[in-house]
């Protein structure tokens, strides 16, 4: 059979031989309403920039984002995209409109095709040690945190009504009587992907990330989505001043609202955790307008990944993702 030289084939041998610029990357988070999640983003771009992240913030914001938020998030360096709400199909429930459209607009980073690869992170994530690393993993699967299904949030799933958790699979058995075991469930609130028309398209059809990704996801440790409930379900999984990114998302823990008076917030680790956080925001010196790059180094940058394949195989995970193709 002939060769098949489409037009595709012809433009990517192209491009090839010309020895194109770096593909493109970028974190990106997600902001909707005129609220105080701007604090977050705030803190995530200058956690960021402390971890000397190579790497720009961009951020996906609806319509409704006030100007004088938008223009706090210039001066601290984000890179602002405006994008259009989507609104859920009509068979979807009225209830929490407003949560819905939240949902369904995130959807619209898969649109940003101009980056060839990017990291989700939640405005209610601290990003405390570099991790431009997970870049470095190879192309073709979606990685993410798996979740903890032990807090309420939880209680109507099979899961949570038997005391099953992925996280420790052993504690509880999966009973056979409920059918085979469920997939592995991701936290949303961070994880690493392809943009692509097509996805994005497919992901409007599909009821969720979950259920989209379910064949390629591949768990990563989760000291790049420490889920503070973790901390008091799964200590033994985990190790509060070891995470690289920490998502504030148990009632009563996000930093910039926190209180300490919910159930489990007078915990040390998580008193500590919030300060963490406060250190960084309150920071000055990472500001963008005081912030001074450090040099391209790059020894540091083959240091950091080390640990990184130290760290999946501590966790036991070398089995689900290769080893990042610079090590
Ligand atoms: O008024 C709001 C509400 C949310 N957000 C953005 O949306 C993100 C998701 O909301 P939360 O962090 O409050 O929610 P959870 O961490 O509890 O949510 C988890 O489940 C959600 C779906 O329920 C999303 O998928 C989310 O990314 C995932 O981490 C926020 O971080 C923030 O970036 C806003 O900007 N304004
Ligand atoms: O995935 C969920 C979600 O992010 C919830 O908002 C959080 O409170 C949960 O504990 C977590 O498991
Ligand atoms: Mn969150």
């Amino acid at each position: 059979m002939a060769p098949d030289i489409t037009p595709t084939t012809i433009t990517k041998t192209t491009s090839l031989s010309k020895a194109p610029s770096l593909p493109k990357r970028a974190y990106v988070t997600f902001l909707a309403g005129d609220g105080d999640y701007w604090k977050g983003v705030v803190g995530l771009v200058k956690g960021l920039r402390k971890a000397k992240s190579k790497y720009p913030l961009l951020v996906a914001m609806l319509p409704d984002v006030p100007e004088e938020h938008r223009k706090i998030l210039i001066e601290q360096g984000c890179i602002l995209r405006e994008i259009e709400p989507v609104y859920p199909p009509e068979n979807q429930t009225q209830f929490a409109m407003a949560y819905y459209v939240i949902n369904y607009s995130k959807l619209r980073i898969w649109e940003f095709v101009e980056y060839s690869k990017m990291i989700y992170l939640d405005g209610d994530i601290q990003v405390f040690d570099n991790i431009d690393h997970l870049f470095d993993l190879p192309d073709g699967y979606f990685y993410a945190v798996m979740d903890c299904f032990c807090e309420k949030t939880w209680s109507h799933t099979p899961q949570f009504k038997i005391g099953y958790c992925q996280q420790c699979p052993d504690k509880v058995k999966w009973p056979a009587e409920l059918g085979p075991k469920p997939a592995l469930y991701f936290n949303a609130g961070m994880f690493v992907f392809e943009p692509s028309l097509s996805t994005y398209h497919d992901l409007l059809e599909t009821d969720f990330l979950n259920m989209y990704f379910r064949d390629i996801y591949r768990p990563i440790p989760p000291i790049y989505n420490l889920v503070v409930a973790m901390l008091w379900r799964h200590p033994e999984n985990v190790e509060a001043d070891k995470a690289k990114v920490v998502h504030y998302c148990a009632a009563g823990s996000k930093p910039w609202r926190f209180t300490g008076k919910e159930e489990n917030m007078q915990r040390e680790d998580i008193k500590m955790l919030v300060q963490k956080w406060w250190d960084i925001f309150n920071d000055e010196s990472l500001d963008y307008k005081n912030y001074v790059p450090p040099d391209e180094d790059a020894e540091d940058e083959a240091a950091r990944a080390q640990p990184f394949l130290m760290a999946l195989s501590e966790a036991g995970v070398v089995y689900y993702v290769a080893a990042p193709s610079a090590a």
